[in-house]
């Protein structure tokens, strides 16, 4: 008799899951480095920003009360003492109608307290020495970048777990990181099942078709910021696929296997949990595609059986893996971000379980516009290309039409949220 498996909601499957989730250790790298990682340590200002008071214009440095009588009449008459530009400091200090001419970036010198633009000046040379004149009045403190104006000494800046973008990576600079605390990836063991799979280079012969899951998962693995290990394809044979299961558990944090993992005569998963002893957490989710998402535990290690329908697969990933992958990383967003979208087409099958559509996302005048891509079934591949969200249809509902609204998960984006999504599903 064949097992009859219970389905469990994909709100609870996600839950069993997180009581395994870990945050892994970390390590420095350098800046470089550390593009795309997610930060160990909170990134925090070790000086003022911009640490001096400096010119934002290339002009002249004056004394604002010098000007006070000037106006278009009456242009009022600077002597010109030093010129600097950025990265050098005048050693003057401004006494009555002199200005240093300076530029953009240099520290402002002692006594001034306003810059003047070039454009507003007349510049003159009279008996060898150089002058100015100019025709409005200046306030202390005009055109001036106060030292600290940005950030001030010992602002944290950027917490712990968040992902390093290149605004990120601006500030570790600024202030001198050039080692970069991060949360070390994660190695996840990839394990392609099926005697039909056949290398990428092979022609394809009849009944068998090239392996296409080991390739998408270690590239979805790589997008969610964790290192893949592949350990090949493997034929549907109990033995070689238990021995390669076991040896790979050894060797990453996760093992990832993708086939063999429902009810078939050749689906073996099931079987090589049995012989590890391993713990299953679940063989059957409520779901649309994944439905056979199989997830168990092996002495704290989590093995993720996904399906090996290219679709079914995919989801599985990204609703399970990708959140346990995120906390490892220290990421303080480990979920996926949820918003709500308007249908861009009709989709009219019927849900008994929550389906995940594959689809893709675009702004239509402001609205954000969720369209179903390609084929909704689970073994469809070339719908994936198009795919850069999921439309969450929950289950028990009688399908949807265009303009309606709806909720959708983004995959791509690499922020995340802090919030389970699925706390709101069934
Ligand atoms: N009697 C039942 N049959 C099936 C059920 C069920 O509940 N009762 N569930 C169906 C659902 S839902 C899914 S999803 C699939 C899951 O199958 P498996 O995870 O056991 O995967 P396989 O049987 O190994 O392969 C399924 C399908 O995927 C293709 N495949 C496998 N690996 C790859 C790969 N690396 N690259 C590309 N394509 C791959 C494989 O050739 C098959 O076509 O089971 C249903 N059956
Ligand atoms: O697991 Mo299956 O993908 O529900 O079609
Ligand atoms: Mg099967």
């Amino acid at each position: 008799m064949i097992e009859k498996r219970k389905p469990l909601a994909v709100k609870e499957a996600i839950n069993q899951i997180l009581k395994f989730s870990i945050k892994g250790t970390s390590e420095y790298v350098s800046l470089q480095d550390s593009d795309g990682r997610y930060l160990a340590e909170d990134l925090i200002a070790d000086h003022h920003v911009p640490p001096f008071d400096r010119s934002p214009y290339d002009g002249f440095a004056i004394r604002s009360v010098d000007t006070t009588e000037a106006s278009s009449e009456n242009p009022v008459e600077f002597e010109v003492i030093d010129e600097i530009g950025a990265g050098a400091v005048s050693n003057f200090t401004l006494r009555k109608n002199q200005a240093i001419r300076i530029m953009t970036g240099a520290q402002i010198p002692s006594g001034c307290d306003a810059i003047v633009m070039l454009e507003l000046t007349k510049v003159y040379k009279k008996n060898e020495k150089m002058f100015m004149s100019i025709k409005r009045r200046f306030s202390s403190g005009d055109n001036i970048s106060f030292k600290g104006e940005d950030t001030k000494k010992g602002t944290i800046l950027v917490k712990k777990g968040t992902y390093i973008t290149p605004g990120i990576i601006a500030l570790l600079a600024t202030f001198g990181y050039s080692k970069v605390a991060v949360g070390k990836k994660p190695k996840i063991g990839i394990i392609a099942t099926g005697s039909e799979l056949l290398e990428i280079d092979e022609p394809l012969v009849p009944g068998k078709i090239r392996n296409s899951n080991s390739y998408m998962i270690e590239s979805q693995v790589k997008r969610c910021g964790a290192e893949p290990v592949f350990f090949g394809k493997l034929v549907d044979d109990l033995n070689t696929c238990y021995e390669a299961v076991k040896q790979a558990l050894e060797e990453v944090d996760f093992l990832i296997t993708t086939g063999g993992v429902s009810v078939g005569d050749y689906d073996y998963l099931p079987e090589i949990y049995q012989l590890l002893g391993a713990n299953v957490l679940f063989n059957k989710v409520a779901m649309r595609p994944g439905s056979v998402t199989t997830v168990a535990e092996y002495n704290g290690k989590l093995l993720f059986g996904l399906s090996g329908n290219p679709s079914a697969c995919y989801v599985g990933f990204e609703l399970f893996v990708r959140p346990i992958v995120r906390t490892f990383l220290h990421s303080n967003y480990p979920h996926l971000q949820k918003t709500k979208a308007v249908l861009g087409k009709d989709f009219l099958k019927p849900n008994p379980f929550t389906r995940f559509v594959r689809g893709r996302m675009s702004f239509s005048d402001g609205t954000l516009i969720a369209t179903p891509v390609g084929l909704d079934k689970s073994n469809v591949v070339t719908s994936l290309a198009d795919a850069n969200i999921f439309i969450v249809l929950p289950g028990g509902t009688r399908g949807y039409q265009a303009g309606d609204l709806v909720e959708i998960l983004m995959i791509e984006d690499q922020i995340g949220s802090d919030i389970p999504w699925a706390e709101s599903f069934k």
